[in-house]
Protein backbone atom coordinates (compact mmCIF):
# COMPACT_ATOMS: atom_id res chain seq x y z
CA UNK A 1 0.00 0.00 0.00
CA UNK A 2 0.90 3.66 0.13
CA UNK A 3 3.68 4.54 2.34
CA UNK A 4 1.95 6.98 5.25
CA UNK A 5 4.61 9.98 6.19
CA UNK A 6 3.06 11.99 9.04
CA UNK A 7 5.00 15.17 10.22
CA UNK A 8 4.72 16.80 13.23
CA UNK A 9 6.18 20.08 14.15
CA UNK A 10 5.41 23.75 15.20
CA UNK A 11 6.41 25.41 11.29
CA UNK A 12 3.51 23.15 9.29
CA UNK A 13 3.81 25.93 6.55
CA UNK A 14 7.77 24.94 6.52
CA UNK A 15 6.44 21.21 4.81
CA UNK A 16 3.84 22.71 2.52
CA UNK A 17 6.44 22.54 -0.25
CA UNK A 18 6.16 18.63 -0.42
CA UNK A 19 2.64 18.95 -1.82
CA UNK A 20 4.01 20.48 -4.67
CA UNK A 21 6.16 18.50 -7.69
CA UNK A 22 7.50 15.38 -7.81
CA UNK A 23 6.00 14.38 -3.73
CA UNK A 24 2.89 16.14 -4.58
CA UNK A 25 2.36 14.12 -7.58
CA UNK A 26 3.07 10.90 -5.83
CA UNK A 27 0.75 11.58 -3.26
CA UNK A 28 -1.93 12.24 -5.97
CA UNK A 29 -0.99 9.11 -7.52
CA UNK A 30 -1.96 7.40 -3.98
CA UNK A 31 1.87 5.99 -3.60
CA UNK A 32 2.53 8.18 -0.64
CA UNK A 33 0.04 9.64 2.00
CA UNK A 34 1.44 12.51 3.22
CA UNK A 35 0.15 14.16 7.02
CA UNK A 36 1.09 17.29 8.26
CA UNK A 37 0.47 17.98 12.26
CA UNK A 38 0.86 21.39 14.67
CA UNK A 39 2.35 20.30 17.50
CA UNK A 40 0.73 22.95 19.58
CA UNK A 41 -3.19 21.13 18.12
CA UNK A 42 -1.92 18.55 21.18
CA UNK A 43 -1.03 21.71 24.41
CA UNK A 44 -2.39 21.26 27.33
CA UNK A 45 -2.82 25.02 28.06
CA UNK A 46 -4.12 28.18 27.27
CA UNK A 47 -1.06 29.43 25.67
CA UNK A 48 -0.39 26.21 24.24
CA UNK A 49 2.98 25.94 25.06
CA UNK A 50 5.28 23.57 23.76
CA UNK A 51 9.13 24.12 25.43
CA UNK A 52 10.29 24.87 29.13
CA UNK A 53 13.26 25.56 30.97
CA UNK A 54 16.20 22.53 30.57
CA UNK A 55 16.20 20.48 33.87
CA UNK A 56 20.04 20.91 34.86
CA UNK A 57 20.21 24.43 33.86
CA UNK A 58 22.20 25.37 30.49
CA UNK A 59 20.79 27.82 27.80
CA UNK A 60 17.74 28.08 25.76
CA UNK A 61 14.83 25.72 26.11
CA UNK A 62 13.39 21.88 25.83
CA UNK A 63 10.67 20.67 23.86
CA UNK A 64 7.51 19.29 26.82
CA UNK A 65 7.71 15.38 26.77
CA UNK A 66 3.98 15.26 27.24
CA UNK A 67 2.78 17.44 24.48
CA UNK A 68 4.77 15.08 22.55
CA UNK A 69 3.28 12.24 23.87
CA UNK A 70 0.48 13.33 23.24
CA UNK A 71 0.80 14.17 19.56
CA UNK A 72 2.87 10.80 18.84
CA UNK A 73 0.52 8.63 20.44
CA UNK A 74 -2.44 9.61 18.62
CA UNK A 75 -0.30 9.86 15.00
CA UNK A 76 1.48 6.40 15.69
CA UNK A 77 -2.18 5.02 16.18
CA UNK A 78 -3.61 6.53 12.83
CA UNK A 79 -5.06 4.02 10.73
CA UNK A 80 -3.20 2.24 7.93
CA UNK A 81 -4.90 0.13 4.88
CA UNK A 82 -4.69 -3.18 5.53
CA UNK A 83 -2.23 -4.16 3.03
CA UNK A 84 -2.33 -5.72 0.49
CA UNK A 85 -5.38 -2.98 -0.59
CA UNK A 86 -5.91 -4.53 -3.87
CA UNK A 87 -9.17 -6.48 -5.21
CA UNK A 88 -9.02 -9.20 -2.68
CA UNK A 89 -11.57 -8.33 -0.04
CA UNK A 90 -9.81 -7.34 3.60
CA UNK A 91 -11.64 -10.25 5.30
CA UNK A 92 -11.15 -10.22 9.55
CA UNK A 93 -9.37 -13.77 9.12
CA UNK A 94 -7.39 -12.74 6.51
CA UNK A 95 -6.37 -9.45 7.69
CA UNK A 96 -5.59 -10.72 11.38
CA UNK A 97 -3.47 -13.08 10.01
CA UNK A 98 -1.09 -10.08 8.10
CA UNK A 99 2.20 -8.58 9.30
CA UNK A 100 1.69 -6.10 11.57
CA UNK A 101 2.16 -2.71 9.77
CA UNK A 102 5.77 -1.42 10.05
CA UNK A 103 5.50 1.79 11.36
CA UNK A 104 8.83 4.09 12.51
CA UNK A 105 9.34 7.09 14.42
CA UNK A 106 12.42 9.49 13.01
CA UNK A 107 13.40 11.91 15.41
CA UNK A 108 15.65 14.63 13.48
CA UNK A 109 18.52 15.98 15.64
CA UNK A 110 22.05 16.93 15.38
CA UNK A 111 23.44 14.18 17.45
CA UNK A 112 21.42 11.11 15.55
CA UNK A 113 23.22 8.57 13.69
CA UNK A 114 24.17 9.94 9.78
CA UNK A 115 21.20 9.08 7.57
CA UNK A 116 22.80 7.74 4.16
CA UNK A 117 21.68 6.11 1.14
CA UNK A 118 21.42 3.09 3.19
CA UNK A 119 19.35 4.64 5.64
CA UNK A 120 16.82 5.64 2.90
CA UNK A 121 16.52 2.35 1.42
CA UNK A 122 15.84 0.81 4.61
CA UNK A 123 13.33 3.35 5.42
CA UNK A 124 11.68 3.40 2.41
CA UNK A 125 10.22 -0.09 3.15
CA UNK A 126 8.43 1.13 6.01
CA UNK A 127 4.28 1.56 6.03
CA UNK A 128 4.63 4.34 7.90
CA UNK A 129 7.39 7.05 8.60
CA UNK A 130 6.39 9.78 11.81
CA UNK A 131 9.00 12.57 11.79
CA UNK A 132 8.73 14.35 15.14
CA UNK A 133 10.64 18.15 14.21
CA UNK A 134 12.17 19.78 17.22
CA UNK A 135 13.34 23.31 17.85
CA UNK A 136 15.60 25.30 20.81
CA UNK A 137 17.52 23.23 22.15
CA UNK A 138 15.53 19.67 20.84
CA UNK A 139 13.18 17.29 22.30
CA UNK A 140 13.25 15.66 25.64
CA UNK A 141 15.19 12.86 25.43
CA UNK A 142 12.89 10.53 27.41
CA UNK A 143 10.40 10.68 24.07
CA UNK A 144 13.07 8.73 22.15
CA UNK A 145 13.43 6.48 24.84
CA UNK A 146 9.90 6.06 26.00
CA UNK A 147 8.57 4.99 22.10
CA UNK A 148 11.70 2.34 21.96
CA UNK A 149 10.71 1.08 24.94
CA UNK A 150 7.48 0.66 23.82
CA UNK A 151 8.49 -1.16 21.21
CA UNK A 152 7.99 1.35 18.51
CA UNK A 153 10.96 1.48 15.74
CA UNK A 154 12.83 4.48 16.58
CA UNK A 155 15.36 6.23 14.78
CA UNK A 156 17.39 9.33 15.86
CA UNK A 157 19.37 10.93 12.75
CA UNK A 158 21.40 13.69 11.32
CA UNK A 159 21.59 14.50 7.83
CA UNK A 160 25.31 15.98 8.09
CA UNK A 161 27.89 17.65 10.58
CA UNK A 162 26.41 21.04 10.42
CA UNK A 163 23.78 22.46 12.84
CA UNK A 164 20.20 23.61 11.70
CA UNK A 165 17.76 25.51 13.77
CA UNK A 166 15.59 22.45 13.44
CA UNK A 167 14.20 19.02 12.24
CA UNK A 168 12.10 20.71 9.44
CA UNK A 169 14.88 21.29 6.50
CA UNK A 170 16.27 17.82 7.37
CA UNK A 171 12.92 15.79 7.15
CA UNK A 172 12.36 17.48 3.59
CA UNK A 173 15.83 15.47 2.67
CA UNK A 174 15.12 12.57 3.77
CA UNK A 175 11.53 12.50 2.96
CA UNK A 176 12.61 13.39 -1.02
CA UNK A 177 15.55 10.21 -0.53
CA UNK A 178 13.28 7.90 0.71
CA UNK A 179 9.96 8.40 -1.54
CA UNK A 180 12.11 8.66 -4.86
CA UNK A 181 13.18 4.94 -3.87
CA UNK A 182 9.49 3.98 -3.57
CA UNK A 183 7.67 1.98 -7.17
CA UNK A 184 6.14 4.63 -9.04
CA UNK A 185 7.29 7.83 -7.92
CA UNK A 186 10.05 8.52 -9.76
CA UNK A 187 8.90 8.96 -13.90
CA UNK A 188 11.83 7.51 -14.91
CA UNK A 189 13.24 4.59 -12.17
CA UNK A 190 16.61 4.06 -14.22
CA UNK A 191 17.40 7.11 -12.48
CA UNK A 192 17.27 5.40 -9.22
CA UNK A 193 21.24 5.64 -8.96
CA UNK A 194 22.08 2.94 -6.52
CA UNK A 195 25.72 3.29 -4.73
CA UNK A 196 26.70 -0.16 -6.33
CA UNK A 197 25.74 1.65 -10.02
CA UNK A 198 28.39 4.06 -9.27
CA UNK A 199 30.81 1.36 -8.67
CA UNK A 200 30.82 0.40 -5.47
CA UNK A 201 29.97 4.20 -3.74
CA UNK A 202 32.01 6.11 -6.12
CA UNK A 203 31.08 9.51 -6.99
CA UNK A 204 29.24 9.95 -10.31
CA UNK A 205 30.88 11.04 -13.27
CA UNK A 206 30.75 14.38 -14.76
CA UNK A 207 27.93 14.80 -16.72
CA UNK A 208 27.61 16.99 -20.18
CA UNK A 209 24.67 17.80 -22.91
CA UNK A 210 24.62 20.25 -26.31
CA UNK A 211 26.28 22.46 -27.29
CA UNK A 212 29.42 20.53 -27.63
CA UNK A 213 31.56 23.55 -27.09
CA UNK A 214 30.16 26.40 -24.81
CA UNK A 215 32.45 29.64 -23.88
CA UNK A 216 35.57 28.12 -24.99
CA UNK A 217 34.93 24.68 -23.87
CA UNK A 218 34.73 22.07 -26.73
CA UNK A 219 34.74 18.88 -25.24
CA UNK A 220 35.33 17.31 -28.94
CA UNK A 221 39.00 19.06 -27.88
CA UNK A 222 38.73 17.82 -23.87
CA UNK A 223 36.46 14.67 -23.82
CA UNK A 224 36.96 13.39 -27.15
CA UNK A 225 36.12 9.69 -26.39
CA UNK A 226 32.54 11.07 -25.18
CA UNK A 227 31.66 11.66 -29.05
CA UNK A 228 33.65 8.46 -30.12
CA UNK A 229 30.93 6.30 -30.34
CA UNK A 230 32.72 3.85 -28.50
CA UNK A 231 30.70 2.69 -25.54
CA UNK A 232 33.37 0.20 -23.73
CA UNK A 233 36.00 3.02 -23.97
CA UNK A 234 33.43 5.92 -22.97
CA UNK A 235 32.34 3.45 -19.81
CA UNK A 236 35.92 3.17 -18.99
CA UNK A 237 36.74 6.63 -19.28
CA UNK A 238 33.84 7.41 -16.53
CA UNK A 239 34.57 5.28 -14.45
CA UNK A 240 38.04 6.98 -14.17
CA UNK A 241 36.76 9.72 -13.71
CA UNK A 242 34.76 8.69 -10.89
CA UNK A 243 37.74 7.11 -9.40
CA UNK A 244 39.70 10.59 -9.77
CA UNK A 245 37.10 12.83 -8.42
CA UNK A 246 36.15 10.57 -5.38
CA UNK A 247 40.17 10.27 -4.51
CA UNK A 248 40.02 14.27 -4.91
CA UNK A 249 36.56 14.76 -3.07
CA UNK A 250 36.16 11.87 -1.27
CA UNK A 251 39.16 10.24 0.17
CA UNK A 252 36.93 8.80 2.97
CA UNK A 253 34.84 7.02 0.41
CA UNK A 254 38.09 5.71 -1.11
CA UNK A 255 39.23 4.44 1.77
CA UNK A 256 36.04 2.18 2.25
CA UNK A 257 36.60 0.94 -1.28
CA UNK A 258 36.53 -2.20 -1.85
CA UNK A 259 40.03 -2.98 -3.99
CA UNK A 260 38.63 -6.06 -5.74
CA UNK A 261 36.09 -3.77 -7.27
CA UNK A 262 38.73 -1.47 -8.70
CA UNK A 263 40.14 -3.85 -11.02
CA UNK A 264 43.85 -3.52 -12.62
CA UNK A 265 43.19 -0.01 -14.99
CA UNK A 266 41.91 1.76 -11.71
CA UNK A 267 44.86 0.71 -9.64
CA UNK A 268 47.49 1.31 -12.46
CA UNK A 269 45.35 5.22 -12.72
N1 LIG B 1 18.82 16.20 11.41
C1 LIG B 1 19.43 17.12 11.78
C2 LIG B 1 20.23 18.24 12.16
C3 LIG B 1 19.98 19.28 13.07
C4 LIG B 1 18.82 19.52 13.97
C5 LIG B 1 17.75 18.62 14.02
C6 LIG B 1 16.71 18.81 14.89
C7 LIG B 1 16.73 19.93 15.77
C8 LIG B 1 15.87 20.38 16.79
C9 LIG B 1 16.42 21.54 17.32
N2 LIG B 1 17.57 21.81 16.64
C10 LIG B 1 18.43 22.97 16.91
C11 LIG B 1 19.65 22.53 17.67
C12 LIG B 1 19.52 21.65 18.75
C13 LIG B 1 20.66 21.28 19.45
N3 LIG B 1 21.88 21.75 19.10
C14 LIG B 1 22.01 22.58 18.04
C15 LIG B 1 20.91 22.98 17.30
C16 LIG B 1 17.80 20.85 15.71
C17 LIG B 1 18.84 20.65 14.80
N4 LIG B 1 21.05 20.11 13.05
N5 LIG B 1 21.96 19.62 12.18
C18 LIG B 1 21.51 18.48 11.62
N6 LIG B 1 22.17 17.72 10.69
Amino acid sequence: GPLRLDVVTIFPDYLRVLDLSLIGRAHADGLLDLHVHDLRDWTHDRHRTVDDTPIGGGAGMVMKPDVWGSALDDVLAAPLPAAPASAEVAEPTKVASLPAPRRVLVIPTPSGELFTQRTAENLAGADQLVFACGRYEGIDARVAEHYASSGVEVHELSIGDYVLNGGEAAVLVMIEAIARLRPGVLGNPESIVEESHTGAGLLEYPVYTRPVAWRGLDLAATEPVLLSGDHARIDRHRRDQAVARTAVRRPDLMARLDPARLDAGDRAA
